[in-house]
């Protein structure tokens, strides 16, 4: 088997090393066989060249009589770019308070993948469907592994499998089984009786304010709201929280929302502070401990009535909530979610359902009074499909509202809840356009920026839900809309998110006409894990009259 020496384009000639090639090899073979020896990611991308041309056959190749170099893309590798930034505090300035407007100009400067580091804390980010795909995927090169300077890092719970822990575990692998079938498309179907009550229970407040004449803060009340449901839902609780226009949200919401911000807060500034036995990383590990009272608290008055087991699927649509089915869910051995797992999955499924689904809530409201005619396209929908005030939101009466899901995939597009998936390079590699990325590198697929990405999404900044019938976005790459990212650890709970705003949307939208209070832009907070609008105001007063329905 003759050996060749090859070297990548862009290193020295003298770093070339022998590949012992089978003579009849053809050319995809010698790709693979080069992107193994070499950790490129995507053999497809592989070039072959001398100092004076381009080689394209096997037999080229073999007898090459210099060393051959290997291009990818038909580039160079390179290091991955990025800003210089500052002593100590590398590119903090550069980045915060507005980090989705400066991370935009910084793709703008230096192309789809980025390298910022935040007070010693390097992380890379990219804007590009292909990357993010490969980043996304739970393979040789990458895996969600949530070790110092992983975003979620000072709140990494190996317990909880689900969201907070690493994917080589066998926590994960627990919790991966037992809590999707719960959130599956049947078992999320139904759901929306209960979803259907949460929103029409709070009514009353939304009246009262009408009456007042009082505009409202959109984000406390869809915090309200969405943690409502997801009270009821996941932990058979009742937050009690639209009794009055002023009742305040219930302990474990606030302390959920509190220690999101926190973490947001500590690792801003470095692995070093979270450490602290005083401050943020205090109140953190604090509203931690309270938290975990509260949900035991429920599991046990939950397994108090005696409740029999049942297999996954059948469980996932018998029971009320994902307690009363995590308690009685068991796999084809008889076993169930261990005890230790349950308690900290309980807590993460619950902080990841209403943290996200109320920021995409507020986002749709945001949309709605923002956008013009979108109100009354949404409105027309309804009439058209006979709804009223006394409808019974069924899955499938949902499904046939298609300019409501529509105008959901734009504002996820384009006002994105969720921003920093992280997975951490398993080796050293190149990446599609010959990015050199070390070992244990952390890669935030970027989902704001994907999503408005000009090489990507034709003219972006618009918010046009007519673009999701054109061949383009039909046709799209799978990675340009990740809204919750891909993979094997993709959410888990979509179809639950979706179900919600899809009876929770129409529900107040039928009964309230909304207008937007203050002018101005709306801001988001930097310093929380979430993107939500936090200086947002509407009106919603109580419609007296509706469109006809349209003649066909
Ligand atoms: C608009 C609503 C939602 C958005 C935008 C969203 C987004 C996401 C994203 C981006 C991830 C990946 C996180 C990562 O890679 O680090 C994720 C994971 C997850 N989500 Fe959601 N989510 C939503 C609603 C929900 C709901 C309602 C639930 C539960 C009821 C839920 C439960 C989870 C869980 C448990 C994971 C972790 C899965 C795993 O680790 O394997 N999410 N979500």
């Amino acid at each position: 088997m003759p050996a060749k020496q090859f070297y990548l384009l862009g290193e020295a000639i003298t770093s070339a090393r022998g590949v012992d090639i089978e003579s009849n090899i053809d050319i995809e073979g010698l790709q693979l066989l080069i992107a193994g020896q070499f950790a490129i990611v995507e053999p497809n991308g592989i070039g072959f060249q001398t100092e004076d041309a381009a080689l394209t056959t096997p037999t080229e190749i073999l007898t090459s009589e210099t060393p051959i170099a290997i291009s990818i893309d038909g580039k160079a590798v390179r290091e991955i770019p990025g800003p210089k930034g500052l002593p100590f505090v590398g590119n903090f300035f550069e980045i915060y308070p507005d980090h989705l407007g400066n991370h935009q100009r910084l793709f703008d400067q230096y192309g789809p993948i980025i390298r910022t580091t935040n007070m010693g804390r390097t992380v890379y980010q990219t804007n590009d469907p292909e990357l993010s795909s490969i980043v996304f995927a739970e393979s040789d090169f990458f895996t969600k592994k949530i070790q110092e300077g992983h975003p979620l890092h000072p709140i990494k719970n190996q317990q909880a499998g689900v969201f907070l822990g690493d994917t080589d575990t066998p926590e994960w692998r627990a919790a991966h089984k037992f809590l999707p079938p719960a959130l599956g498309p049947k078992a999320v179907r139904h759901y929306a009786p209960t979803m259907q009550e949460t929103v029409e229970d709070a009514f009353s407040v939304f009246d009262e304010l009408d009456e007042r004449g009082e505009a409202w803060n959109v984000y406390q009340y869809m915090l309200k709201l969405g943690s409502q449901a997801v009270g009821k839902l996941m932990l058979g609780m009742d937050f009690k929280q639209f009794t009055a226009v002023d009742a305040p949200p219930h302990e474990l919401v606030y302390r959920i929302a509190e220690s999101l911000e926190l973490n947001k807060k500590v690792t801003a500034r470095g692995d070093w502070y979270a450490k602290m036995p005083f401050g943020d990383p205090k109140r953190l590990r604090d509203a931690r401990g309270r938290i975990i009272e509260m949900v035991n608290e429920s599991i046990a008055n939950a397994s108090r009535g005696g409740v029999e087991d049942l297999p996954l699927q059948d469980a996932a649509l018998k029971a009320n909530n994902m307690i009363d089915y995590i308690i009685r869910a068991t796999d084809n051995k008889g076993e169930k979610l261990p005890k230790t797992s349950l308690m900290e999955a309980l807590v993460v499924a619950t902080g990841a359902g209403f943290t996200t689904t109320s920021s995409l809530l507020s986002w749709l409201l945001y949309s709605l009074v923002n956008y013009e005619g979108m109100q009354e396209r949404l409105l027309q929908e309804l009439i058209d499909n006979d709804i009223d005030e006394n409808t019974l939101m069924t899955a499938d009466l949902t499904d046939r509202l298609t300019f409501l899901d529509k105008f959901i995939k734009e504002t996820q597009r384009r006002h994105n809840p969720s921003y920093q998936p992280a997975r951490t390079a398993r080796v050293d590699m190149i990446l599609p356009g010959g990015y050199k990325l070390p070992q244990d590198s952390i890669v935030i697929p970027a989902l704001h920026h994907i999503h408005n990405n000009p090489a990507v999404w034709n003219n972006p900044a618009r918010f046009d839900p007519d673009r999701w019938d054109t061949d383009d976005v039909k046709n799209r790459h799978k990675g340009a809309y990740v809204p919750f990212a891909a993979g094997p650890r993709m959410c888990i709970g979509f179809n639950f998110a979706l179900q919600e705003v899809k009876v929770f949307l129409p529900k107040l939208l039928f009964r309230y006409r909304f207008t937007r209070e203050n002018d101005g832009p709306v801001e988001y907070d930097p310093m929380f894990q979430l993107i939500r609008p936090t200086n947002l105001y509407v009106r919603a007063e109580r419609r007296v009259k509706w469109p006809v329905k349209t003649e066909n």
